[in-house]
């Protein structure tokens, strides 16, 4: 399979708890090439758009307010059948479901503030970086 990317956020919990490192050193371990790679504060506004396909969702006033609450680190990572083998990696969005040895069953805390956020699909992941890094 073709060499491809994928999108991820490291979010605000684990940025405030010093995680950066220990999250990205999971992502590179994992056969991950790290090719965009910003540390940066979400406006309300900026994160509302992001998460705009969950608009309608009960915990979507929450998770902006909580998306903004402090910095992100915002990725590209580039892989072989990088949206799934990124998602195996983070684990499930629940940590209480996280398997063993994933990003989320170290490091997330809740549901929502499950540190860090992979994209579901190859468009998404064109979509969500983009949105971070413009087109590249
Ligand atoms: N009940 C929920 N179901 C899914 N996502 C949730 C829920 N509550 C909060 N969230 C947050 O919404 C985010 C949407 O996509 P993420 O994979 O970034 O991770 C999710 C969580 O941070």
């Amino acid at each position: 399979m073709a060499t491809n990317r994928t999108f991820t956020m490291i979010k605000p919990d684990a940025v405030q708890e010093n995680h950066i490192g220990g999250i990205l050193s999971m992502i590179e371990a994992g056969g991950f090439r790290i090719v965009e790679l910003q540390k940066i504060n979400l406006s309300a506004e900026r994160a509302g758009q992001f998460y705009a396909v969950h608009a309608e969702r009960p915990f979507y006033n929450d998770l902006v307010k909580y998306m903004s609450s402090g910095p992100i680190v915002a990725a590209i990572l580039e892989k072989d059948n990088a949206v799934a083998d990124f998602r195996a990696l983070i684990g499930a969005t629940n940590p209480a479901n996280a398997e063993e040895g994933t990003i989320r069953k170290k490091y997330a805390k809740s549901i929502e503030a499950n540190a860090v956020h992979g994209s579901d699909s190859d468009e998404n992941a064109q979509i969500e970086g983009d949105f971070f890094f413009g087109n590249k």
